[in-house]
């Protein structure tokens, strides 16, 4: 079944908007290195396009979680299923996620790195749907931009897999 997608964010909004919180992130961290911590699958098109925008000595991380839930719904049961190579105590740690939805990914997640003893924790997100969100206790210091509560894939996020190749970010809008 293929589907009919609106672009929402074309890839030239996109990249211009990663290359201005990479500028930050290197301000933010001048003369010290940066531990990239990638949530796979989604967020690997973000990472790549962030990483190459921070200008600092660093290293890249995955990790894959899953949620047990149904195709479009978290259901707060979050599974480590492949964890970092390395310890990140004492290192600057920017965790790196594609979207926060519920929040419970996230939530769950930073108070994971907590217990390990980063130096610091930084939070960014490409996309947030903040009308969706049920756990609320993380704050976000780098948000690409905030989007309305629909679905939406491309730029590394999938619909059953799907459409992740996609260089933009569109609203499936029906099936055809
Ligand atoms: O805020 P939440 O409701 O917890 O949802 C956000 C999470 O959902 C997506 O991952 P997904 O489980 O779809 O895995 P994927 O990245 O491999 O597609 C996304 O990458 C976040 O990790
Ligand atoms: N692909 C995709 N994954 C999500 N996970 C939480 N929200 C979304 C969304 O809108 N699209």
């Amino acid at each position: 079944m293929d589907h009919n997608i609106s672009v929402h964010l074309t890839e030239e909004q996109l990249n211009k908007r990663i290359a201005e919180i990479g500028a930050e992130i290197t301000k933010r961290f001048q003369g010290e290195s940066v531990y990239l911590v990638c949530i796979l699958k989604g967020s690997i098109f973000y990472t790549t396009e962030l990483a190459k925008r921070i200008e600092l000595p660093m290293n890249i991380d995955f990790m894959t979680v899953s949620s047990y839930g149904s195709e479009t719904k978290s259901s707060g049961i979050i599974n480590i299923k492949k964890d970092l190579e390395s310890s990140i105590e004492g290192k600057n740690v920017i965790l790196v996620e594609d979207i926060i939805d519920s929040g419970y990914t996230l939530s769950h997640l930073c108070k994971l790195l907590r217990t390990r003893n980063p130096k610091t924790l930084t939070i960014t997100t490409l996309l947030d749907k903040p009308d969706r969100r049920v756990v609320d206790d993380v704050v976000v210091d780098y948000t690409g931009f905030e989007i309305p509560d629909k679905f939406v894939v491309g730029f590394g996020l999938d619909y059953d897999q799907r459409y992740r190749n996609l260089p933009y970010i569109g609203f499936i809008e029906d099936e055809v």
